[in-house]
């Protein structure tokens, strides 16, 4: 019998709150990974454009405002932190906060419902990182609670957003408009070695893929489109393709008049999307005479609240089943697993 599980930590990507936040956080981000000055530049710009802050912080912060009463009311009393990779509260000082505050068994939510390095294993690294960081004498459990992608709610609340902004494109256009799913791109030879190395690898865009599938399916639409946004790195490097504004352009040549982007690839509203959604794809529909829209994320439905409150109560009790794809205290999902792709040497 091993003890519960007795807190939770919302671990997220983390983001700027005020202008002078804005280099320091991409730096945080873009260390040792060749994302090339020029972008570092134009990303800043879209942080700017926002006073230098993002969303990203307040929506994981109201999602744990939710997130405790409604572990409260399932019989689950556990306290929920707030930790993040790249800005603060950084994850090395929450944990070290969770170790004071007497917690020595700690269930991980991350803000990533997905496989592959970005989506997964970067977050086991994130807790590697915080646990070697700290000073303790007593021994200390965090294990990330499993991807869950394709979690009914998870689907449900994703398939009712993409409901609702066709029945509002219906209205206003007298057509529902053609659905695309929008997800980040990563390198494709990131893509590659997603998943457990004797499962063919690509978990993350098969991943991305199947859930465009069952939130389809569930919002009773057959046709619709799947593609990629926020690439950023070296354009000699191939990403994910294609990118939602060359889409909108095919689409548009096509004679498609109407659309509406589902961001199935992240669960809150952060600068990901309203900036390359809602400012540069309208930009894009616009010049094509294109009538755009967008589906909200899965973040305000009281059903993706739930969802993490069933995760954890399938979890709290402790018993180790990693077959179900946690990752203890960093250790990947499975040997292995969504390993990081060998940087090409470059030479002379
Ligand atoms: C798969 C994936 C997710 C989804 C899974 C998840 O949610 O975790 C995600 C989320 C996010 N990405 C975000 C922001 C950024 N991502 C960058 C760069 C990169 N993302 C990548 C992948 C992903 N990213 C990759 C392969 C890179 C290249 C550099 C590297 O290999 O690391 C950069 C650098 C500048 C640039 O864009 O080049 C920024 C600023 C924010 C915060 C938004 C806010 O502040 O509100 C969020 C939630
Ligand atoms: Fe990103």
């Amino acid at each position: 019998m091993t003890a519960p599980f007795d807190a939770v930590l919302v671990l997220s990507f983390g983001g700027p709150e005020k202008p002078e936040d804005v280099r320091p956080f991409l730096e945080n981000v873009t260390r040792g990974r060749g994302v090339p000055p020029e972008r570092l530049d134009e990303v800043a710009q879209h942080y700017l454009h926002f006073g230098g802050r993002s969303p990203i912080n307040d929506l994981n912060r109201d999602l744990i405002a939710r997130l405790e009463p409604a572990l409260e009311a399932a019989g689950l009393p556990l306290p929920a932190y707030f930790g993040n990779r790249n800005w603060h509260p950084m994850v090395e000082d929450v944990v070290a906060q969770m170790y004071r505050d007497g917690h020595r068994r700690v269930l991980v939510f991350p803000t990533s419902a997905w496989g592959g390095y970005s989506g997964c294993r970067q977050y086991h690294e994130d807790i590697a990182r915080a646990l070697s960081a700290l000073d303790a004498p007593e021994p200390m459990v965090l294990r990330k609670l499993p991807q869950y992608w394709d979690n009914p709610l998870f689907v449900a609340a994703a398939a009712d957003a993409v409901a609702a902004a066709r029945a509002e494109m219906t209205a206003a256009t007298g057509e529902p408009g053609r659905l695309v799913f929008t997800a980040h791109s990563v390198p494709v030879s990131a893509d590659r070695t997603a998943g457990p190395p004797d499962d063919g690898g690509h978990l993350y865009s098969r991943q991305i893929a199947a859930a465009s599938a069952l939130a389809a399916a569930a919002a009773g639409v057959e046709d619709y489109d799947q593609v990629w946004q926020s690439r950023s790195g070296p354009p000699q490097i191939p990403w994910l393709e294609p990118d939602i504004c060359d889409h909108l352009e095919s689409l548009a040549a096509d004679g498609v008049t109407a659309a509406v982007m589902s961001p199935i690839g992240f669960v809150s509203d952060h600068l990901e999307v309203v900036w390359d959604l809602d400012n540069e794809a309208h930009e894009t529909a616009d010049e094509l005479g294109m009538t755009l829209r967008r589906t909200g994320t899965v973040d305000t439905d009281p059903r993706f609240v739930q969802m993490i409150v069933e995760l954890v109560a399938d979890h709290v009790d402790g018993e180790p089943d990693l077959s179900l794809g946690c990752g203890d205290n960093g250790g990947p999902c499975r040997p292995r697993c969504c390993e990081p792709a060998k940087r090409p040497v470059r030479r002379g």
